[in-house]
């Protein structure tokens, strides 16, 4: 495809997207409905979108393809036409680490400021390193999963076989790159979760014991119920959220596992629950609130753009709420296990300083997990005890 045709694809393509969608569903439908465009098309116009929006706010004052051919080079180490077109003095040197890169651009356009990728990085946690978290945003993250250490060991293998850049992590996870179509390239019959490494790491704070009884109170589809699990087989759990449709998929999930013994109520954490909940008294709770996927937006670039100021107080009021709802059906001395994948201090550290004053519970420990050193999603956890 010539480069003028991929231009004026890209530009089709934004000037459609209104980022309502998530940018992936926006483009199966989009291609369906242009069953013109070859695969090779597709390829490069989800290439193009994507590193577009890597860019978030940076060089908002140059035309769309300027920004597009800065945005290609600096995520890529394969030089596009767009980037060859309209960055000729660069070509030799997209191979070069992205910390690099990002100074040449620099040079090139003075207007280049690292900060407007992310513009609400003045909200951030202090424990994230500005720098290396919005430079992360130039690189894909990768796509982790969990099994059991034999499982691991024959996934890696075949993996290899086929060529996949694939990477130990400890004896329970692989990394690999985004994209791998694991359900084509593996036979039926083995087990694993696809689950983020900054996810799988919060478990470190679950600490379950033995026949304890667990309350998962914004399970979705339950991935962290199933970590859960994958540290004490042996433990009671009652596993909640106010989306039925989520926990439809959850059962299948939990099928799979084996997680055969559990308890499933559609709950509003709102509301007041003491008709479903009156006799309930748990040994831990799970909380993993709703947010705004701040530290995920390395795999939603679009949200750089699309995301709207005034949410991240809505989503702190709302995790407020929740967290100070469900402490009354923790028993005394037991963990509430807090987590975000978010890297706002609103709905991280403020929640904490809310809770400890206004809840009953006292901060055991916290930490901001740094996944944007690891190609893997930036999140919160914090482990709570009821006073
Ligand atoms: C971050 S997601 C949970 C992800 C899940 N724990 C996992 O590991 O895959 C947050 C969940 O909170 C649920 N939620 C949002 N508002 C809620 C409310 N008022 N009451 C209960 N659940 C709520 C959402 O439906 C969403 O599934």
């Amino acid at each position: 495809m010539r480069v003028d045709q991929q231009i004026r694809t890209f530009e089709q393509i934004l000037k459609n997207y209104d980022g309502k969608l998530p940018l992936h569903r926006f483009l199966v439908t989009y291609y369906k409905a242009n069953k013109q465009m070859g695969s090779s098309d597709r390829r490069w116009a989800s290439r193009y979108l994507y590193s577009y929006f890597r860019l978030g706010e940076a060089l908002i004052g140059e035309d769309p393809v300027t920004r597009l051919a800065v945005a290609d080079f600096l995520c890529h180490d394969t030089l596009s036409l767009v980037a060859e077109q309209k960055l000729p003095t660069l070509t030799e040197e997209v191979g070069l680490p992205v910390a690099a890169k990002l100074a040449l651009i620099e040079d090139l356009f003075p207007a280049f400021k690292i900060g407007d990728v992310f513009k609400l990085h003045a909200k951030i946690s202090e424990k994230i390193d500005k720098d290396l978290f919005l430079q992360s945003f130039f690189t894909q993250p990768d796509l982790f999963i969990r099994s059991d250490e034999q499982s691991i060991r024959d996934i890696h293998q075949m993996l290899s076989a086929e060529e996949i850049e694939v990477k130990s992590i400890g004896s329970h996870t692989l990394a690999m790159p985004n994209g791998v179509k694991l359900e084509q390239l593996l036979p039926q019959g083995y087990h694993y979760q696809v689950q983020d490494l900054s996810s799988q790491k919060t478990g470190d704070y679950f600490q379950p014991q033995q026949y304890d009884y667990w309350w998962d109170c914004c399970a979705a589809s339950g991935g962290k119920s199933l970590l859960l699990h994958s540290l004490q087989p042996k433990i009671q759990l009652l596993v909640s959220d106010v989306r039925e449709s989520s926990l439809h998929n959850l059962d299948e999930r939990f099928h799979q596992a084996g997680l055969k013994k559990y308890q499933k109520k559609a709950l509003d954490l709102l509301q007041n629950n003491e008709a479903d909940l009156h006799d309930y008294e748990f040994d831990g709770i799970i909380l993993d609130a709703p947010c705004s996927g701040s530290g995920t937006w390395g795999r939603t670039p679009e949200m750089l753009s699309f995301f709207e100021d005034f949410k991240i107080e809505y989503f702190s009021k709302l995790q407020k709420s929740i967290a100070s709802n469900v402490v009354q059906y923790l028993k005394k001395d037991k963990p509430l296990i807090y987590i975000t994948c978010s890297v706002f201090k609103a709905e991280n550290e403020e929640v904490v300083a809310f809770l400890e004053a206004n809840a009953g519970l006292k901060l055991e420990k916290m930490d901001l997990i740094q996944g944007y050193t690891e190609k893997a999603d930036t999140m919160f956890v914090a482990r709570f005890i009821k006073v």
